[in-house]
């Protein structure tokens, strides 16, 4: 049997119309010790002790800045993450606000609403609606910041309708290269991005060089009266900047999808309570993934879109023996661990090594299982943060 530990509410998705049980084998537990894995959506999990089971962690959703991921890296714990099981979700959501909030409709909205005792409403209405005048779209520049599983979708529907589309990503990968439509211009910076823009909407995650990256400078490039959206995270902007710009009217507009002691402050603001991915769909889709690349794991060993780890997939094991080993990317990992093996009972007949930045990842199909003694050579070996035999399928 394996122990999983299911924080936040992925578990009614797990449970809910048969969309990604955990399946035979499997038992959720509430203790964290007891834990082979942990299914985590929103929670901060930054400050958990891991105790000594826990070989993976999977989390629902795309951003992952609620896990130490270098922690569990050096402890040999892989994390994963299900990029683009809510990029859909977002982006309906996102075009949606951009359309809304280029007109009065919220104003128009709220008029109405207090004037729902007004005898006289369809005359007033009419009267009234000249307050809200709004502005269109199409033809305007939108610039959008990353152009991953979000962005890129985003970029493509803005596109389609009418606006004049830029998009700033230096790390921009080939998979969304090969989705984003040709018309889509690519430029080089953030200003260039910003400059003149009546729309800038946001899609990277939470990281050192993306801290704070829209301030006052980029703000002060952008047209008078600018819409900024950020459905990404919530210190991506410099909170500040954005709101001394609505105060000052070179912002017209914020919309963005975390309420904060002083985005709740803000003039012409409007924040949705971090519900971007909050379909059923994008649950489902996340929840999915999630589990399956969790088992995935647990079974074979197979890694599929780790943050921490790189992707390795060696397929189910055909042979008599399966370890897995999880090290420092240093220089003679393969020749110790390889050397030990050569010494033992069992014969490598098939291996895998990845490695991305200082982390590696090492599977190796033997001939035969490897005998206890050569598991504790492979353990002691220095950088290897963790190694087990998968086949014999393990207990635990
Ligand atoms: N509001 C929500 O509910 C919601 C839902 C999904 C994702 N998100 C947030 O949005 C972020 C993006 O999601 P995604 O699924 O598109 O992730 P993704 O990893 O597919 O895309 C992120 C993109 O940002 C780019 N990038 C990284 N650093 C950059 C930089 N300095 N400048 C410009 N581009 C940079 C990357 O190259 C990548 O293409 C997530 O990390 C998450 O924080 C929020
Ligand atoms: O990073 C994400 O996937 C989104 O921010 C959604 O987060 P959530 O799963 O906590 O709603």
């Amino acid at each position: 049997m394996r122990y999983v530990k299911i924080f936040d509410n992925i578990a009614k998705q797990i449970t809910r119309d048969g969309v990604a049980k955990l399946g035979e084998g499997y038992e959720k537990t509430d203790d964290v010790n007891q834990a082979d894995a942990i299914l985590v959506r929103a929670s901060d999990i930054r400050d958990l002790d891991f105790g000594p089971n826990v070989r993976c962690v999977s989390r629902s959703g795309a951003g992952y800045n609620n896990i130490p991921i270098e922690r569990c890296a050096k402890q040999g714990i892989v994390v994963f993450n299900t990029p683009g099981g809510n990029s859909n979700a977002v982006k309906e959501l996102v075009v949606g606000m951009i359309l809304v909030n280029s007109r009065g409709t919220l104003d128009g909205m709220r008029w109405v609403q207090s004037n729902a005792d007004d005898p006289q409403i369809v005359k007033d209405a009419e009267k009234n609606k000249k307050a809200f005048v709004g502005r269109e779209a199409i033809g305007r520049k939108v610039g959008v910041v990353g152009l991953g599983a979000v962005g890129s979708k985003v970029a493509n529907a803005l596109e389609a309708l009418g606006l004049d589309v830029y998009g700033y990503d230096p790390y921009l990968s080939v998979e969304h290269a090969w989705q984003l439509n040709r018309n889509v211009k690519r430029v080089d910076s953030m200003a260039e991005l910003c400059r003149n823009a009546d729309y800038v909407t946001l899609h990277v995650p939470s990281k050192d060089d993306t801290r704070h990256m829209m301030g006052a400078e980029m703000i002060s490039l952008m047209r008078d009266g600018a819409m900024l959206i950020n459905y990404a995270r919530a210190d991506i902007v410099d909170e500040p900047a954005v709101d001394a710009a609505l105060r000052s009217g070179k912002l017209g507009r914020f919309v963005c999808d975390f309420a904060t002691p002083l985005t709740t402050k803000m003039p012409n603001t409007l924040i949705t309570p971090h519900m971007g991915a909050c379909t059923a769909e994008a649950e489902a889709n996340c929840a999915t993934m999630a589990v399956s690349q969790m088992k995935d794991y647990l079974e074979q060993g197979t890694i599929r879109n780790s943050v921490n780890y790189p992707d390795c997939d060696m397929g189910p094991c055909h042979t008599g023996g399966r370890i897995a080993a999880l090290h420092a990317n240093v220089p003679n990992m393969i020749g110790q661990i390889s050397g030990a093996l050569a010494q033992s009972n069992a014969n490598i007949q098939r291996m895998s090594n990845e490695a991305q930045d200082g982390s590696a990842y090492t599977l190796i199909d033997t001939d035969q299982p490897v005998d206890a003694a050569t598991m504790e050579k492979l353990r002691a070996i220095p950088g290897v943060y963790r190694i087990r035999q998968i086949v014999p399928a393990i207990t635990r």
